[in-house]
C-alpha cells in the first residue's frame, strides 16, 4: 500500500536502500551501476529506483536535505516497506584538519542540534550511531580504495546556513570530523525501527579552507569511493 510519500507496493523496494540526499545522484546511481532498474515511485520528485546490484536487489532513492526529510522516507521505508538496511550517500563540510575535500568519512556516530536525540526520552540524550557490521564492512572496503578515509564522529546540523558558527571549533576540538544534516535522523530511526543505518561521505568543502571546495557539479558526481564502501555495508 502506498504512503503519504512512497507511491508503490511494499514489493516493488528492495530490502536494501543507497539514500543520497539529492535526487539526481539517486537517478545516476541507478542508471549507472544499477541493472534492470525502473522507477518505482516519484512522489514530490524524489525518484526511488529498484533493480540489482551485482545480482543484489536495491532501491536507490534520495532523503532530500535535513533530519525532517530523511525522517519521513527512513520512516516509511523501515515501518511500511519491510526495508532492513539504509545507507546514506552523502556530501559534507570538513571541520577537522584531518579531513581534506574529496576524502570518505564513515560515519560511526552523530552528534545533532536536532530533538530527535532528546525527545523520545525524557532526561536522556540517545546515543546516535551506526550499525556496527555495516560500519566494519564500509571501512573495510573504504580502506581498499583510493581515497583517505576517516571514520568516527560528524556533527548533523538542523541548518546549513547557521548563526552559531562558533560552536564549531568546540566541535573540532571532541574530534568531530565534518558538518552535514541527516546522519543523526536516520540514526534515530533506524534504533526505533530496529532497523540498521550507516551513513558515507564525501568532503564537498571544509569550513576552515573553501580554496579547494567541489563544484556544484563535482557534489553530484564525485561519490564513487563513497559509494563503493556504502554498498558494501550493505552487503554485510
Ligand atoms: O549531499 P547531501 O547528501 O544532500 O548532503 C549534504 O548536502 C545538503 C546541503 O547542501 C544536505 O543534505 C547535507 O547533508
Ligand atoms: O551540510 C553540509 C553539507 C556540505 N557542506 C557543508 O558545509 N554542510
Amino acid at each position: 500500500m502506498a504512503t503519504p510519500h512512497i507511491a508503490c507496493e511494499p514489493g516493488d523496494i528492495a530490502p536494501l536502500v543507497i539514500m543520497p540526499g539529492d535526487p539526481k545522484r539517486a537517478e545516476r546511481i541507478a542508471k549507472t551501476r544499477m541493472e534492470n532498474v525502473r522507477l518505482v515511485s516519484d512522489v514530490r520528485g524524489i525518484g526511488a529506483w529498484t533493480g540489482t546490484l551485482d545480482g543484489v536487489e536495491m532501491t536507490a532513492m534520495a532523503s532530500g536535505m535535513g533530519i525532517p526529510s530523511i525522517s519521513i522516507y527512513a520512516t516509511e521505508l523501515f515501518s511500511q516497506f519491510g526495508v532492513r538496511r539504509i545507507v546514506r550517500v552523502g556530501t559534507c563540510g570538513g571541520i577537522s584538519d584531518d579531513v581534506k575535500v574529496r576524502d570518505v568519512i564513515v560515519a560511526a556516530s552523530a552528534h545533532t542540534n536536532s530533538a530527535v536525540s532528546t525527545i523520545d526520552l525524557p532526561g536522556v540524550t540517545l546515543s546516535l550511531a551506526a550499525s556496527f557490521d555495516m560500519l566494519r564492512a564500509a571501512v573495510d572496503a573504504a580502506r581498499a580504495g583510493d581515497r583517505a578515509v576517516h571514520v568516527g564522529s560528524v556533527y548533523s546540523s538542523d541548518f546549513f546556513y547557521s548563526s552559531r558558527s562558533d560552536i564549531i571549533p568546540a566541535l573540532d576540538q571532541l574530534g568531530t570530523l565534518g558538518v552535514e544534516m541527516e546522519a543523526a535522523g536516520l540514526y534515530a530511526c533506524a534504533m526505533k525501527h530496529r532497523a540498521e543505518a550507516l551513513t558515507v561521505l564525501t568532503v564537498s568543502d571544509h569550513l576552515k579552507d573553501g580554496s579547494g571546495d567541489l563544484s556544484p557539479e563535482e557534489r553530484e558526481t564525485l561519490f564513487q569511493g563513497a559509494l563503493d564502501a556504502a554498498i558494501a555495508g550493505l552487503n554485510a
